[in-house]
């Protein structure tokens, strides 16, 4: 998260760090008591290798209660997600056992309701990503607020160039903005998980390049569907 600050410890009980070998990777977030939601480009380059879930946490390093490291039982990429763009940019991960709910560890709802969040709505985003433009990584939980800006601003030639579809949604990026290891976190309006952070042009805090999501609300089958499937 870049210009962003220090987030107020475990406000964000949902939020999850997705992890290789004890380095936090991505975001992510509790969407019911045994699944996370986040982006499919997280898996580039992990050949394959299952991540584990860290959840309530504040401090990446520090002893915390209630913060514990879970095992994944699956990784579910969207089927139309690709290395070439960002469209369907989602993953379903199961983790191996239900997370123990409590006051640090709970469940985020997401839009279900497939309509998009108007302009200038102030949104939050959350993450352990990069703080400065170097590549810092920050210890403790960043967050961020950005307005929403239309899709049809998004798309200007000068932006985005008719490259977000209707199954995404932006933010403005000019200084405060999400960066490097904060895709796959939600972008939470109104309380609600309206989008997933996508990497996008990979560019941070540069308002010519606005933060683009993975709007959730037209996933809400799939998501429905893969959960359904594998429970048991
Ligand atoms: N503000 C939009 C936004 C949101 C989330 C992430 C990013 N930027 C990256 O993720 C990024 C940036 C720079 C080099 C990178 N290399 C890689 C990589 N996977 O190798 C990713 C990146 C940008």
């Amino acid at each position: 998260i870049l210009g962003g600050y220090e987030a107020r410890p475990h406000l964000r009980p949902y939020m999850a760090s997705l992890q290789l070998d004890g380095q936090h990777v991505c975001g992510g977030f509790l969407i019911a008591e045994q699944w996370v939601l986040s982006a499919a480009h997280c898996t580039e380059g992990t050949n394959g290798q299952l991540f584990q879930v860290l959840l309530g946490a504040h401090s990446l390093t520090e002893p915390e209660p209630h913060k514990r490291l879970y095992r994944v039982r699956a990784q579910i990429a969207h089927p139309g997600s690709n290395i070439h763009n960002n469209r369907d940019d989602l993953l379903l991960l199961q983790l191996e056992e239900k997370a123990e709910l409590n006051a640090h560890v709970k469940v985020l709802p997401f839009q279900r309701e497939d309509r998009d969040v108007e302009a200038d709505t102030m949104c939050e985003a959350a993450g352990w990503g990069t703080v400065t433009h170097s590549g810092r990584r920050p210890d403790k939980l960043q967050q961020v607020e950005r307005p929403v800006i239309s899709r049809e601003l998004c798309n200007h030639r000068t932006r985005h160039d008719q490259t977000i579809t209707e199954k995404m949604m932006c933010t403005d990026s000019r200084k405060k903005d999400t960066c490097k290891g904060d895709s796959g976190g939600p972008l939470v309006c109104n309380g609600v998980a309206e989008g997933v952070v996508t990497a996008g042009s990979r560019v941070c805090g540069n308002y010519k390049k606005p933060a683009i999501y993975t709007r959730i609300a037209p996933y809400a089958a799939w998501i429905d569907g893969v959960m359904a499937s594998a429970a048991g």
